[in-house]
């Protein structure tokens, strides 16, 4: 599948226009089906982007806003994916959009997938967007490498849409769509800055290893956009 490459001189020109094109799509599904959906990263990257959404004018009561996966912590804990979009998305003119959050009560991930994957079925699918980070492992959403449950993720025929997953190198027990559910999009972005990023995810497409650069499988099934700025 094809990888769109769009680049920006810089991180804020990048901000301006994916805000933009997220809008339009949003709103474009909300004219078609009468709801939107959108399908978060979390981590550093997208927190422009969340500002900058949040101050844009949409019929934001009718936006459904998920996330790709989920750090197993408290929301109140400064890990929580949760409390990152709650406090720079779910703000201002967006205050109105609503948000499903994977995370459960229940103190291991693995017992909360199944109340995580009927939260999710609420959502307008395909996911109108969805927009993926990625890290210097190759590892997406929270589809790590190092995790015993990265074949399970990028299983295609599990008919799983959530799986708990445990990091070795990173910390946290998260919960993550697996990869059929998030290529379960109408829209899909990858979402990155800096040149090191460019080249693990360059070197990735190009050595074709999904197990080992887990962001490589969603490029291989799908057609992708990267957002990128130095
Ligand atoms: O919760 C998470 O950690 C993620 O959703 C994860 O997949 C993230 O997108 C990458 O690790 C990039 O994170 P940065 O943007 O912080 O580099």
């Amino acid at each position: 599948m094809a990888l769109t490459q769009q680049h920006f001189d810089s991180a804020d020109a990048l901000t301006e226009q994916f805000a933009t094109t997220l809008t339009r799509l949003l709103k474009e599904g909300i004219d078609k089906r009468g709801r939107a959906s959108l399908v978060v990263s979390g981590g550093r990257t997208p927190l422009a982007l969340f500002k900058t959404l949040s101050e844009t004018e949409l019929e934001w009561s009718k936006v459904d806003i998920t996330l790709a996966d989920e750090r197993w912590v408290d929301e109140s804990d400064e890990a929580s994916n949760t409390r990152l979009v709650k406090q720079n998305l779910i703000q201002n003119k967006a205050s109105e959009a609503n948000f499903v959050s994977l995370k459960t009560d229940h103190n291991d991930a693995a017992d909360g997938i199944a109340e995580a994957e009927s939260r999710l079925s609420s959502l307008t699918q395909p996911f109108d967007a969805l927009i993926l980070g990625m890290g210097e492992d190759g590892h997406t959403a929270s589809l790590f490498p190092c995790s015993a449950q990265v074949e399970d993720g990028l299983n295609m025929s599990s008919g799983k849409i959530c799986i708990a997953v445990q990091p070795t190198t990173a910390p946290h027990q998260r919960i993550s769509l697996t990869l059929p559910a998030l290529l379960n999009s109408r829209n899909i972005f990858i979402h990155l800055t800096g040149d090191a990023k460019k080249r693990v995810l360059e070197e990735a497409i190009a050595n074709d290893t999904e197990l080992d650069k887990p962001v490589t499988a969603v490029v291989n099934r799908a057609p992708v956009t990267l957002m990128w700025a130095p």
